[in-house]
């Protein structure tokens, strides 16, 4: 495959993901191999934090102006804006049977069949709000009167027909950073069976996070089907994770040394911001690197998407944290049962976990706050139910009430605040109450997170491992860098990464969820 660089190429950095530098964007998509040349679209004022436009509903135009600011953004990176690239046919057969692998020679059924086309699209809304006050309701316009518009160019993901790398000539490499999650071997194992599926020979895995780029002892690991077959069967990654690391340009040298053609990033919002900062390094260096992130966070909280894989997992094995706490309060005379859950700044494995087990009388997540003390407060309403069914079942989100706390300034190795423990807060705050007011209280405190970070996935989240691993391949060879995917409003989508990074997914208090579980519990509001 021949390789020429196009004379201009904007380089967009880690700092300037914001929309000005999409703004210069002058192509627009009609399909990966074919583009036309689109008027520059008109810049348009960008409200820098909310990244929503300064719209004037009154301006007849306003739906077109939206669109075209959502199709900018939304725009996905491609290797094409460095390089004059023509596309070769997949070696990615849909129906083995007919055709073999790595000949280039798709069928022309399977050219109609199964391929993802280029115009393919999710509609991101599908409910039509009668008012901005509905639960819910996430409006663009003052009247809520607008539902259609689409993640016009968050292709649908899939095999393209089309693909930008000699199947024979990759070396792909995979690397798994941040904490642990459920799930993360299954998504190793389905990008390394999809790229064998396509012919790829040369698969590595770097070890321990973005530390195997650049610590000298972390050798990479050959990855193949018979390697890799059997991890699914454990939790943990088979590759290893850390956090911190080098700079980007030190693993961009390391990429370059090691002549990484495809690099598979999976992790959460600090790894995707790694993953995107390497794109940029890439381009900026004119190489001819695909780098696909895979969304991993058993919190759940990443934008966009409707779940992230591990969250299922999440919730089902809190259920026995849950069921534990609610025996022994349920056994004991005047029982508190106490349960913390993972969600850094995102109550939605508190919240489900809640929901589902239906033991739960308390469920105390960030977004929403609260009071202990005084006659509102939680630890009145914990007498409350002492006296009234004799015991209770409190599950809290680690990084529930963190105003309450005395704050660290503290940082992990990736810069990520250290939160002040709050399960424990609590424990001690609530056995101190009964304490003070000569109630006997027995109150059991349970902390598993490590324990449902560290397990198998479950069915459903190992389903959604195998759509998004093979999918980042196929992105991949689409010619696609800088992205990762999801499943949004039910289709599983691409999306440039600096979208989904640019704050974390929370629960919404105004949510039919969130009232669900206010519904389940019965808890009043604590203020
Ligand atoms: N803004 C950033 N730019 C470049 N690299 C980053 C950035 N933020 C984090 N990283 C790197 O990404 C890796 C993972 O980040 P982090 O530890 O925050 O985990 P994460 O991907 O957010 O996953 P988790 O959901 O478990 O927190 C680390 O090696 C870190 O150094
Ligand atoms: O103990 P570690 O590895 O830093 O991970 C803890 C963090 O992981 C997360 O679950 C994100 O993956 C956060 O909710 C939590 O704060
Ligand atoms: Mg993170």
């Amino acid at each position: 495959m021949t390789v020429a660089f196009k004379a201009s190429c904007s380089s967009i950095t880690q700092q300037q993901w914001w929309h000005p530098t999409r703004d210069q964007r002058q192509y627009g998509f009609t399909s990966l191999g074919e583009r036309k040349f689109r008027k520059r679209p008109v810049l348009l004022p960008v409200k820098a934090i909310s990244g929503k436009l300064d719209l004037d509903f009154s301006d007849p135009s306003w739906k077109q102006k939206y669109q075209e600011d959502w199709d900018r953004r939304f725009s996905l990176p491609h290797i094409t804006d460095i390089y004059d690239l023509e596309p070769r046919t997949t070696t990615f057969s849909l129906k083995k049977n007919r055709t073999p692998l790595g000949d280039g020679d798709v069928s022309s059924t399977d050219m109609r069949n199964g391929y993802v086309n280029k115009d393919d699209r999710a509609l991101l809304k599908v409910i039509k709000y009668a008012s901005p006050n509905s639960a819910g309701a996430e409006c663009i316009d003052p009247d809520c009167s607008w539902v259609e518009h689409w993640y016009d160019l968050m292709q649908h993901i899939g095999p393209r027909k089309e693909i930008y790398y000699e199947p024979e000539e990759v070396k792909a490499a995979i690397v798994t950073c941040g904490g642990l999650c459920p799930g993360l071997n299954d998504v190793i194992r389905q990008i390394v069976f999809t790229l064998e599926t396509y012919g790829v020979k040369n698969i590595v895995g770097i070890p321990f996070g973005y530390r195997g780029f650049f610590e000298k002892g972390l050798k990479e690991m050959p990855l193949s089907r018979d390697v890799v077959e059997n991890i699914n069967l454990s939790g943990g990654s088979f590759l290893g994770v850390s956090r911190g690391g080098a700079k980007t340009s030190e693993i961009v040298d390391s990429i370059q040394a090691r002549r990484i053609d495809m690099l598979f990033v999976i992790g959460g919002n600090g790894s995707h911001a790694g993953a995107n900062a390497i794109h940029e390094e890439c381009r900026k260096r004119k190489l001819k690197v695909s780098v696909v992130a895979v969304p991993k966070t058993i919190d759940n909280d990443i934008l966009f998407m409707d779940k992230t894989f591990g969250f299922d997992t999440a919730v089902e094995e809190a259920q026995r944290a849950i069921n534990s706490a609610y025996i022994e309060a349920r056994s004991a005379y005047h029982g508190i049962g106490l349960v913390k859950l993972m969600g850094r700044s995102s109550g939605f494995i508190a919240m489900h976990a809640s929901l589902s087990s239906g033991q739960i009388d308390v469920c105390l997540i960030p977004e929403v706050s609260f009071t202990l003390d005084g006659e509102h407060g939680v630890l009145q309403h914990l007498e409350h139910l002492l006296n009234t069914k004799g015991f209770c079942v409190i599950c809290v989100a680690e990084g529930a009430g963190q105003d309450l706390l005395q704050k660290s300034n503290a940082t992990d190795a990736s810069g990520n605040v250290i939160l002040s423990d709050f399960g424990v807060h609590m424990q001690q705050k609530i056995k101190k109450h009964f304490k003070d007011i000569g109630v006997p209280a027995d109150l059991k405190y349970i902390d598993p997170t490590y324990m449902i970070r560290a397990c198998r996935a479950n069915a459903s989240d190992a389903i959604l491992c195998t759509v998004l691993g093979q999918n980042a391949v196929h992105g991949a060879f689409a010619g696609f860098s800088g992205i990762t995917s999801g499943v949004c409003n039910t289709h599983y989508v691409y999306l440039p990464i600096p979208e989904v990074i640019t704050t974390p997914k929370h629960v919404n208090p105004n949510s039919r969820m969130w009232h669900r579980c206010l519904t389940s519990t019965g808890q009043p509001d604590f203020h």
